[in-house]
């Protein structure tokens, strides 16, 4: 133990935070004090955990406590949760721990943005001290530890801070800010009570301030001295998640949600309930407004519900208690069954958390389905989080029907890429004798949209779904059918639109002779050559087996560095399309070898997909239409 203060650098990225914070949160200084007591609130959580095991550690009431000193310009943040050991105070504070942080260092170093909502999402913590003070002190005792362990560091956060061993008898963590010179309006008492009103009300542990006294008159007039002020609980310091939801307003939930989520926005709408039965728990998940940028960066990395156990906090275990494509809601999952002394391990396989899961899977894909007969409200949250959602068509099979219902999608029938068409609205549409639900994949919307399998369609006046997010071609390669009918890719495999099957006749010896004649000159390309029963306006298109990954998706796959299975498509020709009928009449070989090898370059840049040798393309179009001119 040493009692001179040693001075150590922080880590390069803790400057690059220091410095964001502090500009980018400026305009929302207030937050320092909600960060700090909710690092002070999850000091208490942990205490309370350890002392599962230790309960000599419990030796006091947990609370916080809030004082200033409006002379020296000072606000002192307290409490008497788990403390921190010298080495913890070094890994803490003086390192970026958090991946999700130096991801978003990362990416702003990449764009040079400076929003204060994305660094919102990150929590900034324990840093947001440096918008309004100068120089912190924390002073800080690890729960268990003999008072000699305690430790102080000190910054003005700049490059540096001192570490120095001090007498502190109380276990637990003091954080003393001495105020910019321009933010000492923070030290009184007034403005401290109504920001804790205001964002930390709910904190589930009391906060408490000294109470504001005065000197009093006795009955003769005489001054009796101010009592000596005793610290009084500010905040409700009850669990929300814990009332009764008619007892709670709908601010209550709101500020409830950004004490949890580290989101500045509202969030978009949320579900409450307590749970009795086989098990009993009570839930209260939420979903955010917009999608937080660190939900699309590593999904294991997200949190999501917090976990309690009868108002125990035990956990961040967003895994454990929804499945990956509900990873955007947040919120708080409280049981009163599992043991107190679960471990995560344990939590897995555990059979009550599981029910309690697809409990929630029910309760999350139920509101979902309640805020989708509000039109404007389900657009919003389709937006942002529809990808995200589809993923469970795949992920989670027993709730497919419900996770299909859910989705929207643009349409044939729609004029614009607007994505409102459910999939019951599409059945209810069907032509008599239709079967299937069509529906086609594409890299754009204006890709599928103009798509030359769709002609037939069109003509028919045969409704197509149009597919264009990333996700659809991996999604649409698990999902059979929704409600009895089968879905079918227009795209893919023989065309059979019911009625209109009837007419497909067998092409004539000439045109078959015609249409071999075109496959030798393809037959690297192509695994087949064959008259189209799909195209009216367009010479040709290229047609994968059924069960084959669609060309963009091949050319995406390529891009990523997968190598793709050499699967060719079929070309199919259109034998009423005049340039057709113009190559048909080609008695020069070369030139017909040309004419075959253009019907199937078109087709492949219909599709999305990418020609090998582009300029070659683009010298041979040049010299065919010059022929023709000639
Ligand atoms: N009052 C405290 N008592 C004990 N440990 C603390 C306290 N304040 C901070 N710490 C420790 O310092 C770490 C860093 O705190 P900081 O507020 O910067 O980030 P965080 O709380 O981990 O992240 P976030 O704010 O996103 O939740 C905490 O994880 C915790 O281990």
């Amino acid at each position: 133990m040493t009692n001179t203060a040693e001075k150590f650098e922080f880590q390069a990225e803790v400057n690059q935070v220091l410095d964001l914070v502090i500009h980018s949160l400026y305009s929302n200084k207030e937050i320092f004090l909600r960060e700090l007591i909710s690092n002070a609130s999850d000091a208490c959580d942990k205490l309370r955990f350890e002392a599962i095991k230790n309960p000599a550690l419990l030796a006091e009431d947990l609370n916080i406590k809030v004082d200033f000193d409006s002379e020296a310009k000072t606000v002192t943040i307290t409490d008497n949760g788990i403390g921190m050991t010298r080495d913890e105070v070094i890994a803490n504070i003086g390192t970026i721990a958090n991946s999700g942080t130096k991801k978003y260092l990362e990416s702003i170093a990449k764009k040079d943005r400076d929003d204060a909502n994305l660094i919102g999402q990150f929590g900034v913590g324990f840093y947001a001290s440096f918008i309004v003070a100068d120089e912190v002190e924390i002073r800080t005792l690890k729960a268990g530890e003999p008072a000699d362990q305690a430790i102080s560091w000190k910054s003005d956060g700049k490059s540096a801070y001192t570490l120095e061993s001090i007498g502190k008898t109380t276990q637990g963590t003091e954080i003393i800010l001495h105020l910019r010179d321009e933010e000492s309006e923070f030290a009184d008492n007034f403005r401290l009570r109504s920001l804790i009103k205001k964002y930390s009300e709910h904190v589930a542990f009391p906060i408490k301030m000294l109470e504001v006294t005065y000197p009093e008159k006795d009955d003769d007039g005489n001054e009796i001295p101010a009592k000596t002020p005793e610290y009084e609980v500010v905040n409700d310091a009850t669990a929300l998640w814990k009332k009764a939801p008619s007892d709670i307003k709908d601010e209550d939930y709101q500020a409830f949600y950004k004490q949890i989520s580290n989101d500045f926005s509202d969030a978009a709408f949320w579900t409450h309930n307590h749970i009795e039965g086989t098990q009993s728990y009570s839930n209260l998940l939420y979903v955010p407004s917009k999608s937080p940028f660190a939900m699309y960066q590593n999904p294991e990395d997200r949190e999501g519900l917090k976990l309690f156990i009868k108002r125990v906090f035990i956990m961040d275990a967003a895994k454990e208690l929804l499945p990956n494509y509900l990873r955007f809601v947040k919120g708080v999952v409280d049981s009163n069954d599992l043991p107190l002394n679960v471990s995560r391990e344990i939590l897995q396989d555990n059979p009550l958390l599981q029910k309690i899961k697809s409990g929630l899977v029910k309760r999350v894909l139920g509101l979902l389905k309640k805020k989708a007969l509000d039109t404007d409200v389900y657009a919003t949250f389709w937006k942002e989080f529809g990808d995200t959602l589809k993923e469970g068509v795949v992920e989670d099979f027993a709730n497919r029907e419900a996770v299909l219902k859910l989705l929207r999608f643009a349409s044939t029938e729609n004029k614009d890429a607007t994505e409102n068409v459910t999939l019951e609205d599409y059945i209810s549409r069907m032509k008599d004798g239709q079967d299937k639900i069509y529906y086609i994949t594409g890299e754009s919307y204006e890709a599928v949209k103009n798509s030359p399998h769709l002609e037939l369609f069109k003509k028919e006046g045969v409704e197509v779904l149009l597919m264009h997010s990333r996700i659809d071609e991996w999604m649409m390669g698990h999902v059979q059918e929704f409600e009895g009918k089968k879905f079918q890719s227009v795209a893919k495999g023989k065309l059979d639109l019911g009625q209109e099957d009837k007419k497909e006749k067998e092409p004539s010896e000439a045109d078959k002779s015609f249409l071999e004649k075109i496959q030798t000159h393809l037959k690297d390309h192509v695994s087949e050559v064959t008259a189209s029963t799909r195209l009216v306006d367009s010479a040709s298109c290229l047609v994968m087996d059924e069960h084959a990954m669609a060309i963009h998706m091949q050319k995406l796959m390529e891009q990523a560095g997968q190598a793709m299975p050499g699967q060719l498509p079929a070309l199919e020709i259109n034998l009423d399309h005049p340039l057709v009928q113009h190559i048909e009449h080609i008695d020069n070989e070369a030139h017909f070898k040309q004419w075959s090898e253009l019907l199937f370059e078109q087709a492949l840049l219909a599709e999305g997909g990418q020609l090998k040798n582009p300029a070659d393309y683009v010298q041979k179009m040049n010299k065919l239409m010059l022929d023709i001119l000639k």
